[in-house]
């Protein structure tokens, strides 16, 4: 089924089982805090393999501890789809694993 983008009232109510995820413009954002600038990377390369896995490549910046990730999908104009969603998800999920707050 062709990716539709969600209406923000439903953007709004999913974003209530994402704690920390915020609306930012048209995009779903979070950033997390590592206890290591080499933490951080790892946790890059763990969503990396996870945007690979779902074909779904937001944007991920890497600062100092940090990691940003801003998600939208480029194929309905940057809008917010179901797929953000579960990519949001999925990382909420490994996250905690790497010690990420
Ligand atoms: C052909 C390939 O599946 C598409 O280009 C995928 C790749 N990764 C993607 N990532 C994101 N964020 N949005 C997309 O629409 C998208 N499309």
């Amino acid at each position: 089924m062709p990716l539709e983008p969600l209406s923000q009232k439903d953007v709004e109510d999913r974003l209530t089982e994402l704690p920390g995820w915020s609306l930012d413009g048209d995009s779903l954002t979070r950033s997390y805090r590592l206890a290591s600038h080499f933490a951080a990377a790892a946790l890059v390369v763990h969503i990396a393999q996870v945007q690979e896995e779902l074909d779904h490549h937001s944007d991920l910046t890497l600062g100092h501890h940090t990691v940003l990730l801003t998600v939208n999908t480029h194929s309905v104009g940057g809008a917010v789809t179901e797929k953000d969603f579960e990519l949001a998800g999925r990382v909420e999920e490994l996250s905690s694993g790497h010690g990420a707050r």
